[in-house]
């Protein structure tokens, strides 16, 4: 049974995969320190809990945090007896290795959008992860990676504002009832909730200008659906992208080695 992890900046998702559809998954923060015997406690604890007695003997990781990688790797060796796929490493193959300028390295989790996007829409699209940093994944007709555009994440802009101004509040996003707020935490609510949906828009209509063909918008991430059931912005919403793209790659990978 294949495990598949997705390392972001803030969270790290574990999957388990039975090679049909994901049995369970689960979250924690993304710390470098965690050790393999730490996440494994963890892991086992689930598991039981949720009585799923499986064997693990596949691992695939995508890290956007490098640091990490380590102790997930001595977690597949020490306790799946396995030697983990790890996206972005040169044994682990890409349906379609990105094209972008030399010596970029683009971000497993984009890379790995990009395939799990393609298997399921094929070519043309433009992939929106709202994670840690808000992401646009454009996606070519054959699959690869073509480029994109990054931008601050939406709890990102909110804690940025906290931060750098005394007087502004921590403050969760929701969608607020009007543009115009008359106290401080609707007044940042609105700047970065409409700011955003204006960024959305703006963004992907000015790539399928520049790309000048017809593009399907797919959005995923935990805020995704906020900004869909606003304004109707993509054209799909897939909660599991991320991880569909892990099993993708994983299952080219058996099948080309
Ligand atoms: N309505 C909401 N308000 C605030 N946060 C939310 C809401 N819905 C979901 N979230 C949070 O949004 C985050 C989105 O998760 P996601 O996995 O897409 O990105 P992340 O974990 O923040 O970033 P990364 O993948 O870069 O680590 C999660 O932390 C989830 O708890
Ligand atoms: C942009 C993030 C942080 C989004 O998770 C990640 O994909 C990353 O670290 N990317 C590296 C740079 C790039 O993708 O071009
Ligand atoms: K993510």
């Amino acid at each position: 049974m294949l495990l598949a992890i997705d390392c972001g900046n803030t969270n790290t998702v574990f999957s388990i995969w039975d090679g049909k559809s994901f049995i369970a998954t689960w979250r924690t923060s993304t710390e470098w320190q965690r050790t393999a015997d730490q996440y494994y406690v963890w892991l086992s604890t689930l598991m039981e809990f949720q009585k799923i007695d499986v064997a693990i003997n596949e691992v695939i990781i995508s890290s956007t945090v490098p640091r990490v990688v380590f102790n997930l790797r001595v977690l597949s060796d020490r306790y799946f007896n396995c030697r983990p796929l790890v996206v972005g490493k040169p044994d682990c193959l890409l349906p379609q290795p990105p094209r972008v300028d030399e010596g970029t390295q683009v971000g497993p989790d984009r890379v790995v959008n990009a395939a799990g996007a393609f298997d399921r829409h094929s070519g043309n699209l433009i992939v929106v992860d709202f994670g840690t940093a808000t992401t646009f994944d454009v996606v070519d007709t054959d699959g690869a990676y073509v480029g994109g555009v990054i931008a601050p994440g939406v709890n990102l802009s909110l804690e940025a504002l906290h931060n750098a101004a005394a007087a502004l509040p921590h403050v969760d996003i929701s969608k607020p009832q009007r543009v115009v707020g008359t106290n401080t935490v609707a007044c940042m609510q609105s700047g970065v909730f409409w700011g955003y949906i204006g960024l959305v828009r703006e963004i992907c209509a000015r790539i399928k200008a520049e790309r000048g063909v017809p593009m399907q918008v797919i959005a995923t991430g935990g805020l995704a659906p906020l900004f869909q059931q606003a304004e109707n912005l993509f054209d799909a919403f897939e909660d599991d992208l991320t991880m569909h793209g892990l099993t993708v790659i994983h299952k080219y990978n058996k099948d080309n080695t």
